[in-house]
C-alpha cells in the first residue's frame, strides 16, 4: 500500500533512501535547509551538491516549509547527522499533530549518556505522545551507489520483528534488500563503531602500512566493537550481518567512505590537527572515536584501537602510534 513518507535532510542518505521510496511507488517528500538543494531536487529532479547530475526519481517532492513537509506523514525518516537530531526531533515535535513511525539513518551514539540514539529519540518523543514506533535502518549502503540503482542489503531494526517486517517491506526492492532484524543496540553500536575503524583502516593504508595490517586492524577493531555492545546485550548475529560486518567491511575499505578518506589524508598530511579543522563533510567516527573511548574508560574494556584513534584525533599524535599499537594484543598486556 502506497505510504506518505517525508525524510529529514537533504544530504546524500536522506535523497538515495527517497529515490528507492520513490522508485517503491510511495509518495515521497524531502525537507531541507538549503534552498538550492531543495529546488534542485523539486524541480530539476537531482541533488547535484551529492551525486551529480544523475537524475532522481522525478515524484519526490522537496520543500523548506517543515511544517508542509510533516502534514500528511505516516513514515519520517531522520535523514541528517547524529548531532542535529535532538535539534530537529525537537522543531519536529513543535509542529507534528498525528503519530508517526520514525525510521533513523544516524549512524552515532550519544556523547552525553554514552548510550543508543534509539533511547536519545524515544526520549525526546517520551511526553509528546507522537511516537507510534522507533526503527532505524542500518548496513553497507554508500548513498551513491544506491541513488544508482546499485545492489546493496541492509537491515531494517526496532525492538519488534512484526514491524521490523512491515518497515523493510516498504522499502525493500530489486535493488535493494532489506532483512528485518530486532537488536536495535547490537545493530547501532555496530553502526556508530564501524566508522572509527574505518578512520583507523584509512590511516594504516595512508602510511602504507599494507592488506595484513588492514585486515588485522578490521579484526581486533570488530573484537573491540563486540565487547562494548555484549555489555548492551547485543546479539553476535548482528554483527555477523550487513549491519556489522557489511558495514565494516565496506567503510574500512572503500575510499567512496569519508570515514576511510579522513584516516587516509590524517596519515598523508601526518597533521591531525590541521587535517580535521579543514575537513568540513560529515564525518561520524570522529565523535565516535570519543565516545567509544570514555565507554570503554567506564566499562572497564582494553581497547588499544579506540585509546589510539583518540589520541590521535583529540589530543593530535601523531598517527604511527596506532601502528605501532593495535596489535599489542591482551595477551601481550597481562605479560608485559
Ligand atoms: N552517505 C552515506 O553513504 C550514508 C550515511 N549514513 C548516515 O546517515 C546520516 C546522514 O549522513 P549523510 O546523508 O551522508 O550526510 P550529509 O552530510 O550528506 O547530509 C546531511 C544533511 O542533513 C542536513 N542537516 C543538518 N542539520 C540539519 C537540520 N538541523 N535540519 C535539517 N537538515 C539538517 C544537512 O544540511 P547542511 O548541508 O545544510 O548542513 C545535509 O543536507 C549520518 O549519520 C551517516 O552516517 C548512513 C548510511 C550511508
Ligand atoms: O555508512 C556508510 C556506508 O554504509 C557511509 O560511510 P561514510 O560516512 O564513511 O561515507
Amino acid at each position: 500500500m502506497k505510504k506518505q513518507i517525508t525524510i529529514i535532510g537533504t544530504g546524500a542518505y536522506g535523497t538515495c533512501l527517497a529515490n528507492v521510496l520513490a522508485d517503491n511507488g510511495h509518495d515521497v517528500v524531502m525537507y531541507g535547509i538549503m534552498e538550492q538543494q531543495v529546488d534542485d531536487i523539486q524541480i530539476r529532479h537531482q541533488n547535484a551538491t551529492f551525486f551529480g547530475d544523475l537524475k532522481i526519481n522525478k515524484n519526490i517532492k522537496a520543500t523548506t516549509d517543515l511544517s508542509a513537509a510533516l502534514a500528511k506523514t505516516e513514515i519520517l525518516i531522520l535523514g541528517v547527522p547524529t548531532k542535529a537530531l535532538k535539534p530537529v526531533i525537537q522543531q519536529i515535535i513543535a509542529l507534528l499533530n498525528h503519530k508517526v513511525i520514525v525510521v533513523n539513518t544516524a549512524k552515532g551514539l550519544e556523547e552525553e549518556s554514552l548510550g543508543l540514539l534509539s533511547t536519545l529519540v524515544k526520549k525526546e518523543f517520551a511526553q509528546s505522545n507522537l511516537l507510534e514506533t522507533y526503527a532505524a535502518i542500518y548496513g553497507p549502503s554508500i548513498a551513491s551507489e544506491v541513488a544508482n540503482r546499485k545492489p546493496t542489503g541492509v537491515m531494517m531494526v526496532s525492538d519488534d520483528l512484526k514491524v521490523s517486517r512491515e518497515l523493510a517491506k516498504i522499502f525493500r526492492n530489486e535493488y535493494f534488500a532489506v532483512e528485518p532484524w530486532d537488536d536495535l543496540a547490537g545493530c547501532e553500536i555496530a553502526a556508530a563503531l564501524k566508522n572509527s575503524i574505518a578512520i583507523g583502516a584509512g590511516i594504516l593504508d595512508g602510511m602504507e602500512i599494507g592488506d595484513n595490517a588492514r585486515a588485522s586492524l578490521i579484526t581486533v577493531g570488530v573484537q573491540e566493537m563486540y565487547a562494548i555492545a555484549k555489555t548492551f546485550n547485543a546479539k553476535i548475529e548482528s554483527f555477523l550481518n550487513f549491519a556489522g560486518l557489511g558495514d565494516l567491511i565496506l567503510t574500512a575499505t572503500s575510499p567512496k567512505s569519508r570515514n576511510y578518506s579522513l584516516g587516509k589524508l590524517i596519515a598523508v598530511e601526518n597533521n591531525p590537527k590541521q587535517t580535521l579543522e579543514n575537513h568540513k563533510l560529515t564525518v561520524e567516527g570522529v565523535n565516535a572515536t570519543k565516545i567509544a573511548y570514555n565507554m570503554c574508560i567506564e566499562l572497564n574494556i582494553s581497547s588499544e584501537i579506540f585509546k589510539n584513534l583518540y589520541e590521535i584525533l583529540f589530543n593530535y599524535k601523531r598517527p604511527i602510534i596506532l601502528v605501532n599499537n593495535f596489535l599489542r594484543t591482551k595477551e601481550e598486556k597481562t605479560n608485559d
